[in-house]
């Protein structure tokens, strides 16, 4: 086959797409040209950067379980928030101490400098004259923040939130599914189930602890798919 140049081809496409745009009849070749246009537009144009960068008020919430890459895929949008020249400030849950007291931490050592705070209603009194606020951890925030992302986003500020949308019984966890409820765009990301290579979409506990609120990573915690999470609480109450 003629090899072209990954760049040469989509911008071949581009133009045969735009021609039969234009051109607007039922051919075959407007058909296949316009599905082959839409298609490669929505999978390697796919940033919504107008979005990123337009100042318009809205709520972005980005959850799943533990390691599915919720908070690299926030520290990603903030970091380009920044390139944009926007003001930016991050939240976090100052309970939650694992990597660091005051950047937001990955578990793949990505980071950005955060602030700490105990209670939703602080993020008000640190956002005036910001464009864009994020927000790690939000589960183990109160459900005050619904409000206070509800408030920030209808002054004009872009909220993104990320956190645990289930706790380790699968249970929603905190202010998450209600701010899934109000966002304007949710992303739901997964980890790989550690024991088939699936998607994973829970967070399996390891340790022996009921409480809620456990800080912890690999040793304390495993991400699982439906079918492997169901299995290792199958174990676990025939072990019991
Ligand atoms: N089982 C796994 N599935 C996917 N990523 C994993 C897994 N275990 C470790 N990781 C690492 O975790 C990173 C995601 O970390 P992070 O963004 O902190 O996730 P989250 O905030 O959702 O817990 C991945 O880029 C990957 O390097
Ligand atoms: C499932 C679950 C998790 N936690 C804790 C464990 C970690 O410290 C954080 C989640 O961090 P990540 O960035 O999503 O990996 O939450 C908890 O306290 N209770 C739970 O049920
Ligand atoms: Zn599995």
């Amino acid at each position: 086959m003629l090899h072209i140049p990954l760049t040469l081809y989509l911008l071949l496409i581009k133009i045969l797409g735009i021609i039969a745009l234009f051109w607007g009849t039922n051919s075959t070749f407007a058909a296949v040209t316009k599905t082959n246009y839409h298609y490669l537009t929505m999978v390697v144009f796919s940033e919504d950067h107008i979005q990123e960068t337009r100042r318009r008020g809205r709520i972005e919430v980005i959850c799943g379980s533990m390691f599915s890459g919720k908070t690299e895929e926030l520290i990603r949008r903030l970091k380009r928030a920044k390139f944009a020249r926007q003001r930016v400030e991050i939240f976090k849950p100052a309970l939650d101490t694992r990597y660091s007291e005051e950047e937001v931490v990955s578990h793949d050592s990505n980071s950005i400098a955060s602030t700490p705070i105990d209670t939703s209603a602080s993020i008000l009194l640190f956002s005036s004259d910001k464009d864009v606020i994020g927000i790690d951890e939000a589960q183990f925030f109160d459900e005050g923040l619904i409000n206070v992302c509800n408030q920030l986003a209808d002054s004009g500020v872009r909220v993104i939130v990320a956190g645990l949308d289930m706790d380790f019984k699968r249970i929603p966890f905190g202010p998450i599914p209600a701010l899934c409820a109000i966002a304007d765009e949710v992303t739901k990301v997964h980890a790989i189930c550690v024991k088939c290579g699936n998607l994973a979409y829970a967070s399996h506990r390891i340790t022996k602890s009921d409480k809620r609120v456990l800080l912890g990573e690999k040793a304390d915690y495993e991400p699982l798919c439906r079918e492997c999470y169901r299995k290792a609480i199958e174990e676990e109450q025939t072990i019991q």
